[in-house]
Formats: C-alpha cells, sequence, structure tokens
C-alpha cells in the first residue's frame, strides 16, 4: 500500500531540501528522501568544509604577510585532526537543525534511498512505497572516477575532507573549480603541490584574470602543468607516480587528488524506464521550468544540465515549488546573471557574461573596461600581486552584461554587483556612484 503525499522529494541537498521546506511551508504533505545525512554535498563533502578549510588557508597566508610588514612572527602550524574536529563540529550542528527543522515543518523525512517505479509512486529497498502527483528529483551528482589502472590510489573530493595530517606533495589533475581551490588552498597550508591540467584551466572565466591567476598560482610556487593527460597511477597510497599519456611521469607524491568534474546520480532511480530524459553525461534535462521530460516528475540541482551551484540548486527547489503548490503558474528563477567565485587564492569571480560571450552575442557592440591595481596591502608589504577588475558592456550607453574580479576580497565585493547588474547596470551608473576608499570594490567604479 503507498502512503500518499502531495510532494515527493528525492535527496535532502541544497535543493531537495528547498523544494521539501518551501512545499511544506505552503501547506503540502511532503515526503523527503535520503539515506545519507541531511545536507547533501555543499553541507557535509562541499561548500562548507571547503570554506572552513579556505578560512585556514587564508589564516596560513596573513600569517606570512604579517611577517613581511612587520610582524615579529615564529612558524605556524595547523594540528589538521583538531581543525577537522571543529569543523566537523559545526556541521553536525547544521545538520541538527535542518533536522528541528524538517520535523517542525511536519516533513516526513525517510532514511532511505528511493526510486521511481511510476510517474507518481516512488519505492525504497525497504518495500515502503509512497505517491505524490509531483515528484522533485533532487538526487545530486558524485566525484566523477575514471577507469583507468591504479585510479583507486588517489582520493576524490569526498576523500580530502578526511585528511587529518598534511600531505607533503599532492598531484592534483583537473582544471575546474575543485582542483584550482584546492591547489591554492593545500599550498597555503604548506604543501607541495602540482596542478596536472588536461585542456583548460577554469574554462566559462574570463581567460585574462586566469592566467593572471595561474601566473599568481606559479609565482608562489605551484606547478601549473598544462596539455597534461593522466593516463595511469603507479605505487602505493603514499608513494604514487603518475603516467601522462605524452609517456611522461610526474611524482612521486605522497597524495593524488583526482578533480575530473561530477557525474549526476541518475542512473538506477527508475528514470530509464519512465522515459525521463538526459544528456549523454546524465543529466536530467529540464526547461526553466525544472520540467522534466515526463510530467508530474522535477528535477533541481546537480543532477540536472543546468549550473551545479548551491544558490541555483535553492532558487530552483523554491521557484519549482511555487510554481506546484504554491500555484503561481509561470514561476521559475532568473538564470540570467548567476555570480560565482573560485574560492582560489586570490579568489576569482565572476557574474554575466564573459567577453567571448559578449562578443558572441553582440558583436561589435560590445566594449571592454579593465584595470589593474596592487591592493594596499600588497604595497606595503612590498608584494607585486595585481588585482584585475574588467566590465563588459554592450552598446553606445554601455549597459554592463559582465563583471570579472580577480584578487583579494573579490569573493564578498561581487555580490552586490551582481544585483545591480541583474536589475539593469549601466556604466555611467559606476561612474557616478560614491566609492568607498580604500576598498578592492571602488576599482570597478573608478575604471577609465
Ligand atoms: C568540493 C566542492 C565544493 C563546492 N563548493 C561550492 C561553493 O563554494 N559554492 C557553491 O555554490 N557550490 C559549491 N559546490 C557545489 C554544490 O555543493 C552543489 O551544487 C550542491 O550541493 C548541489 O545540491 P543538490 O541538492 O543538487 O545535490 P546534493 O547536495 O549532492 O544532494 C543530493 C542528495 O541526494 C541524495 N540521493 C542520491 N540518490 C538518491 C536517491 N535515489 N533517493 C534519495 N536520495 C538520494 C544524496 O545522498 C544527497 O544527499 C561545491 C561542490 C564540491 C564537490
Ligand atoms: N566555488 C564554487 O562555487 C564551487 C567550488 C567547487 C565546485 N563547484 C561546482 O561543482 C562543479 C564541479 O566542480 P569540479 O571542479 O569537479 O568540476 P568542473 O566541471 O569545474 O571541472 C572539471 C575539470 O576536470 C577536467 N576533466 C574532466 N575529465 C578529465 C579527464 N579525464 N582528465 C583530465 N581532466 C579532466 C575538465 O577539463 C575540467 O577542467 C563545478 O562545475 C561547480 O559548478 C563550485
Amino acid at each position: 500500500m503507498s502512503e500518499r503525499f502531495d510532494l515527493i522529494v528525492l535527496g535532502a541537498g541544497s535543493g531537495g531540501l528547498s523544494a521539501a521546506q518551501h512545499g511544506a511551508r505552503l501547506g503540502a504533505r511532503v515526503a523527503l528522501f535520503d539515506a545519507d545525512v541531511l545536507g547533501g554535498t555543499c553541507v557535509n563533502r562541499g561548500c562548507v568544509p571547503k570554506k572552513a578549510m579556505w578560512y585556514a588557508a587564508q589564516i596560513a597566508d596573513m600569517h606570512r604577510l604579517a611577517f613581511d610588514i612587520g610582524f615579529e612572527t615564529t612558524p605556524i602550524h595547523l594540528d589538521w585532526a583538531r581543525f577537522r574536529d571543529l569543523r566537523d563540529r559545526y556541521i553536525a550542528g547544521i545538520r541538527q537543525r535542518y533536522a528541528m527543522r524538517l520535523d517542525t515543518a511536519g516533513i516526513r523525512v525517510i532514511p532511505e534511498t528511493a526510486r521511481l517505479v511510476s510517474t507518481d509512486t516512488v519505492i525504497t529497498e525497504q518495500g515502503l512505497q509512497a505517491s505524490a502527483s509531483h515528484i522533485v528529483v533532487a538526487t545530486g551528482a558524485r566525484p566523477r572516477r575514471l577507469d583507468i589502472p591504479g585510479f583507486e590510489l588517489g582520493m576524490v573530493s569526498d576523500d580530502i575532507f578526511m585528511l587529518d595530517a598534511r600531505p607533503r606533495h599532492i598531484a592534483i589533475v583537473g582544471g575546474g573549480y575543485v582542483a584550482v581551490e584546492f591547489a591554492c588552498m593545500m599550498h597555503s597550508l604548506g604543501c607541495e603541490v602540482d596542478l596536472l591540467v588536461r585542456e583548460h584551466l577554469l574554462a566559462g572565466f574570463d581567460q585574462e584574470l586566469v592566467e593572471t591567476l595561474a601566473m599568481q598560482m606559479q609565482k608562489r610556487g605551484i606547478k601549473v602543468l598544462r596539455h597534461t593527460s593522466i593516463k595511469a597511477a603507479h605505487g602505493k597510497r603514499d608513494a604514487i607516480t603518475l603516467e601522462a599519456a605524452d609517456g611522461g611521469e610526474h611524482g612521486v607524491y605522497d597524495a593524488v587528488l583526482w578533480a575530473l568534474g561530477r557525474t549526476p546520480n541518475s542512473s538506477d532511480i527508475g528514470l530509464e524506464n519512465l522515459g525521463v530524459a538526459c544528456d549523454e553525461e546524465g543529466h536530467i534535462l529540464v526547461d526553466a521550468f525544472q520540467n522534466t521530460s515526463v510530467p508530474g516528475i522535477y528535477a533541481v540541482g546537480d543532477v540536472t544540465d543546468r549550473r551545479a551551484l548551491t544558490p541555483v540548486a535553492v532558487a530552483a527547489g523554491r521557484a519549482l515549488v511555487d510554481r506546484l503548490v504554491g500555484g503561481h503558474a509561470d514561476a521559475k528563477f532568473d538564470d540570467s546573471a548567476i555570480p560565482s567565485v573560485v574560492f582560489a587564492e586570490p579568489p576569482l569571480g565572476m557574474v554575466g557574461l564573459t567577453e567571448q560571450q559578449a562578443h558572441a552575442r553582440y558583436g561589435d557592440a560590445v566594449s571592454v573596461h579593465s584595470g589593474r591595481y596592487t591592493p594596499l596591502l600588497m604595497m606595503v608589504a612590498g608584494r607585486s600581486e595585481q588585482s584585475v577588475v574588467k566590465l563588459v558592456c554592450v552598446g553606445d550607453d554601455r549597459k554592463v552584461v559582465g563583471i570579472h574580479v580577480l584578487g583579494p576580497g573579490s569573493d564578498e565585493l561581487l555580490q552586490g554587483f551582481a544585483v545591480a547588474l541583474q536589475k539593469g547596470l549601466y556604466w555611467r551608473d559606476l561612474k557616478a556612484a560614491i566609492a568607498i576608499h580604500p576598498t578592492a570594490a571602488e576599482e570597478l567604479l573608478l575604471l577609465h
């Protein structure tokens, strides 16, 4: 016998929690399935533990800077096990608060994996059945694994958060967010780091800023090896050699992180049988309203073909439920200007279009205004690393369609500019605004 609900959600990560909680707030009877801990990737294996590690890395960098500007300092040492314990306690607190909120909201949480058996019914391994006219698939994604010899000698991002000691020499394979963020963090925390990139570094970001970041990473001692495709790993877990496709050998490393993107959790949950369309990599295809190809089945978050970011999953879940439960027939989230930051050292951020995308869309109407500067603190310390800001504009009235920032503070300053860009921002607005001086943010107002 099937228990009946208004809304069934598979996955208690960013997207699933958002959909379930908003559904309950709007009065729906909600069932939420997940065999794993509450919070999904972001809370347990992604944004949150990563950001904690980024803060630790920042402190280590600041300590070096302190010496450069005249503090009497002695070398500092991070007790990884203690840091991990403190971080994990913080994360356990987040999970506890989620559990309490779900309980208070009256959401039925079933700690099991579920799969769809029809367009309105799911079943768990224990045989529990539930039905609803709306089923939201929010099952996320997992680190991509390669079928190459020795892959198991290395770690994926889930594993790196378990480390309780610093690797001496780590190889990071990949060129995306995870690869660059961990390359910078591990280096700041005292590891020797080789970043092995097969193709592009941070594809999708402004390439001039990416190259500036890559130069700064190399100057600080991170070895960035381009055009390096790894075809095998040899040795044992704490003494790994990587074999490249061109015959070259890299290592010996005492740790390897594979950071090769993510595989959507869309197989073995009954989607194929119901004819839910997916792309070649398994991402569920959704329209702007999170509809899949099958009525009654919806999808949000990393399992879909949309941007794999927590705020995107949250916004998608919320908009979908506004439509399904709240009765707002045209509810969808605005994905026209999704801001994003790579928590590198220094951070790199963007919102809107890159120069290349703007040229492809608007041709000769595009103008680009950029500036470089060395932040005040770096100048005092006698350092020369430059920050870069860039505006991509369109038309004679210079409507801003892209903002790109690299440098200390970029992570925090971008949000406000992203709101302005989404609402409609012209270069003249920035020129007319009164700056906050001296800050990194004012550099976007002072471009000529
Ligand atoms: C290392 C790392 C750092 C990141 N940093 C950032 C960042 O700084 N900022 C940012 O915006 N994004 C970041 N992300 C991306 C972000 O974590 C994801 O975009 C976000 O977690 C996606 O949420 P989701 O709900 O789609 O999936 P998830 O959070 O992955 O949740 C999916 C849930 O579904 C469950 N599940 C799977 N199959 C089933 C099933 N059959 N039945 C029931 N439940 C199931 C899983 O157990 C999981 O709990 C990072 C990712 C990683 C890996
Ligand atoms: N700060 C943030 O917001 C943040 C941080 C981490 C992750 N994320 C999100 O999570 C997603 C996943 O991050 P990611 O870094 O795992 O993926 P990614 O898609 O950003 O990068 C994957 C990288 O792996 C490379 N790659 C793929 N297959 C390969 C192979 N066989 N050999 C060598 N290289 C290969 C790709 O060329 C690419 O450089 C991101 O796209 C992003 O949306 C966001």
